[in-house]
């Protein structure tokens, strides 16, 4: 079978600047693929790709076995994007803002399913509030709604967690993995938070000024790099460039 994502040889240049070289991997039902690494190591642009937003200038993206720059749009109706820097309407209401982006894209959006979200991320009781009133860990959440409203395969998450307290870190970390298990999604998400981060993936790429320094499953890194932890892993292969 198929893997639901397959990357080869993907690399972008921005000017001089290169900021993604070679990079490959593969994610299949049920991953949670971790993408960690520095600041501007390049993890936000390789989300990009493959959303489309950017072009890469060399490599191939393959969504279920298929070519992602010949069929792009209906490749990413099953594919689902949130990130914490996406704002939406502000004017409208929480309901309403879901209401559209379904409309939008053409996604079957039940009333009930918009329900069934909202009680899941734990926003029914602002369904009706403006959206320009939420917080910012509440807007993370309702950007985690909106990605999960077309029920995506795959799942591509820019920092999901960022703005969440700890008791909704921890919350949201549990919904997604468990997401990935019931509904075989693949999910890959960047983020800075190792700990939670360590009870979600399976699988780690490692990111530095754009090259891949360690992909495949949290075991075999733990054991190429002995170390016992995520926290121990980062410092060990990106260093403490700040001290
Ligand atoms: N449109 C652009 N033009 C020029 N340089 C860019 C552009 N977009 C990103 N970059 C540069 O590419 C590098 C990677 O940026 P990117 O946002 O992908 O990093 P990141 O790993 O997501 O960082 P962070 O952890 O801070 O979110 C940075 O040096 C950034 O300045």
């Amino acid at each position: 079978m198929n893997p639901l994502l397959k990357v080869k040889g993907l690399s972008k240049s921005f000017g001089e600047k290169v900021v993604l070289r070679d990079i490959s991997f593969e994610v299949n039902p049920k991953d949670i693929l971790g993408i960690i690494g520095p600041n501007g190591a390049g993890k936000s642009s390789l989300l990009y790709l493959l959303l489309g937003i950017i072009t890469p200038d060399q490599g191939e993206i393959l969504y279920f076995g298929k070519d992602f720059f010949k069929e792009r749009s209906l490749l990413l109706e099953k594919v689902g994007f949130a990130s914490h820097y996406v704002s939406l309407p502000f004017s409208l209401s929480v309901k309403e803002n879901l209401r559209i982006f379904g409309h939008l894209y053409g996604v079957k959006a039940s009333e009930r399913r918009i329900d069934e979200l909202l009680e899941l991320f734990k926003l029914k009781e602002k369904a009706d509030a403006l959206t320009r009133t939420l917080s910012s860990g509440e807007m993370m959440r309702l950007n985690l709604v909106r990605a999960n409203l077309s029920a995506p395969k795959i799942l591509l998450l820019d920092e999901p967690t960022a703005g969440l307290d700890p008791e909704y870190i921890r919350y949201v970390a549990k919904v997604l993995k468990d997401k990935a298990q019931k509904e075989e999604l693949a999910i890959i998400l960047t983020s800075h938070q190792l700990g939670e981060l360590e009870r979600m993936v399976n699988k780690l790429l490692l990111l530095k000024e754009g090259q891949v320094i360690g992909y495949g499953s949290v075991d075999k890194l733990f054991q190429r790099f002995e170390v016992t932890d995520l926290e121990e892993l980062y410092f060990k292969v990106f260093g403490d460039v700040r001290t």
